[in-house]
């Protein structure tokens, strides 16, 4: 294992950041049965070597405990002494990082991005035209138009991990996994945060204007 040296007071930051935002989805029911998964960058992209903290695999998310988190590097491997695992989607994180040079990224599982991701698995995107939040994305053309890519669910996700590259669009901050959830990022935790609450906004208005057309 290669340790990293993080100022203390750099890493208390973060980790209290990252368990802020875990709080406030858990309250919106956005990690059922230990499902999601978040991550903050630390410290800046050097090349490709970069870390970051991510939440532990399988931890009840609504919980704040000293064992939520723990420090990876670009592999996804454990960058400080611990007995902590990191989550299992940590790979995915990784991929994101090195693509987008983004600075966090939040994964969650909500009835309304698996009901979309399903219903347009098959096309490959979830097309999303004219909504207003499609201005959090800094897109601010009228009736501006954009998809979001769909992923396969793969039970392996170093498999899913290899699709990221083909599908990135830099323009849109999220990735949906078939039947599973959503990815989305930021330069930040505000951006990331933002990002993913215009989708989840979106992927709602969208299932429900498809109910009302019917
Ligand atoms: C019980 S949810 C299945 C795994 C998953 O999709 C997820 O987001 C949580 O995995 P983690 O290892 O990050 O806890
Ligand atoms: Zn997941």
């Amino acid at each position: 294992m290669s340790l990293v040296h993080i100022p203390a007071e750099e890493k208390r930051r973060v980790l209290e950041e990252l368990a802020d935002v875990k709080e406030l989805f858990a309250a919106r029911n956005w990690f059922p049965g230990t499902s999601g998964n978040l991550s903050l960058r630390v410290g800046e992209m050097d090349g490709d070597r970069f870390h970051f903290a991510i939440t532990a695999s399988g931890k009840d998310k609504s919980k704040r405990t000293p064992e939520d988190f723990l420090i990876v590097d670009q592999e996804g491997r454990p960058a400080e002494t611990t007995g902590l695992k990191p989550s299992a989607e940590t790979l995915i994180h990784c991929e994101i990082y090195r693509l987008t040079g983004c600075g966090a990224v939040f994964h969650v599982h909500t009835v309304f991005n698996n009901l979309i991701s399903e219903y347009y698995g098959e096309q490959g995107a979830v097309p999303l035209q004219g909504i207003e939040l499609i201005k959090a994305f800094n897109i601010w053309e009228e009736n501006a138009a954009i998809a979001v890519p769909v992923l396969p669910n793969y039970a392996d996700i170093s498999a899913i991990a290899k699709l990221v590259p083909g599908v990135l669009n830099e323009q849109v901050p999220g990735i949906l996994l078939r039947n599973h959830g959503i990815y989305a990022w930021g330069r930040d935790t505000f951006e990331a945060k933002k990002h993913l609450e215009a989708f989840e906004f979106m992927f709602e208005t969208v299932y429900r204007s498809l109910l009302l057309n019917k």
